[in-house]
């Protein structure tokens, strides 16, 4: 490929999506050399070029065509299309894969005294958020009228500022609204990070390229759901043993070596093995009960 075809991946330069998007690319097999400084970074083992830019800027530039692939929260990416597609600008964009992180809620909070029945409470109320769209989307289905007051940060203090009565924000843990004297009442969207690529054709060098990656982001995710469990059993419990074993439908079962009443069990399963499973297990006579996880996967 030439250089300037080279796959052009946005992602956010520095927060909460940076570190993991970052990490996905190179559990793929992109080697990247990432420094702090510079905003543009080249793989060294793919035609890849990563821009790292604000989060609020990737929407726009996959909407305009300026970026092939970008990592984004769904939270940004339908503020900003509602905001596109008010204003009559390119809004399209094309989801290729929900990820397993930036998992979080857009959710409308109010100051602990305040007395809030329903969402109804809020008619007539002022209520701060950096994403006027979603609240005012939020609001005409649930036919209330307030005014959204835009803030581009610290929201949570608009109600103590007395900027506005309620507030319209992210919340993962719960902790920052705690902190500011906020209790979340109502959801708006919920939201993780997303890879999305732009909705016009890519040349054919570039969509295999996509093809080829796609597969490996899905192992990935697969393999972070997934463990490896291996145990020894006795012959006679197999039946009640494979029972207890979450999500493994065939399991495989070895000889062991001068052993003639025990088997060794392997089985990868989508979930995890519990203490309380674990201790099932042993009771029925299992040892050397193992969980591993798993780096990679491909079917
Ligand atoms: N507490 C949280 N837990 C998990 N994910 C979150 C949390 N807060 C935000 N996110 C997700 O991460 C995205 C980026 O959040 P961050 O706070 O880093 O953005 P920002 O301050 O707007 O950064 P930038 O400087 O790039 O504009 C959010 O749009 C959301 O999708
Ligand atoms: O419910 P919690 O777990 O407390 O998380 C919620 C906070 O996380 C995000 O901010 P972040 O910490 O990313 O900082 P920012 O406001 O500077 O973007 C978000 O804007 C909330 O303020
Ligand atoms: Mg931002």
């Amino acid at each position: 490929m030439s250089q300037s075809n080279r796959l052009r991946i946005a992602i956010q330069k520095s927060g909460r999506l940076s570190s993991e998007s970052i990490a996905l690319l190179k559990a793929i097999g992109i080697k990247l050399q990432i420094r702090d400084r510079l905003l543009i970074a080249h793989s060294t083992n793919q035609p890849i070029d990563l821009l790292r830019v604000r989060d609020d800027d990737i929407p726009g530039l996959i909407m305009d065509g300026v970026v092939d692939l970008g990592f984004i929260g769904e939270n940004e990416l339908e503020e900003k299309m509602l905001e596109r597609r008010a204003s009559k600008k390119a809004h399209e964009f094309k989801t290729l894969r929900r990820l397993d992180f930036g998992g979080c809620r857009l959710s409308i909070a109010v100051p602990t005294e305040f007395k809030y029945d329903s969402v109804a409470s809020l008619n007539g109320k002022k209520v701060a958020t950096t994403y006027p769209y979603l609240l005012e989307r939020f609001f005409a289905e649930k036919g209330i009228s307030a005014k959204a007051v835009m803030l581009t940060g610290s929201v949570e203090v608009a109600p103590r500022a007395g900027v506005a009565d309620a507030i319209c924000d992210l919340v993962s843990t719960g902790a920052t609204l705690e902190a500011n004297g906020l209790r979340e009442e109502d959801e708006v969207f919920v939201s993780k990070a997303v890879l999305i690529q732009k909705s016009e054709d890519l040349s054919p060098d570039k969509q295999a390229l996509i093809t080829r990656l796609l597969p490996r982001i899905d192992g990935v995710l697969q393999a972070k759901e997934s463990k490896y469990i291996m145990l020894h059993a006795p012959k006679n419990y197999l039946e009640q043993v494979k029972s207890l074993l979450p999500g493994a439908e065939d399991p495989t079962v070895l000889p062991l070596a001068g052993i003639n009443d025990r088997v060794a069990i392997h089985v990868v399963s989508s979930e995890t093995l519990f203490w309380e499973t674990m201790e099932k297990l042993k009771a029925l006579g299992c040892s050397s009960i193992l969980v591993l996880p798993i780096e990679k996967m491909m079917g």
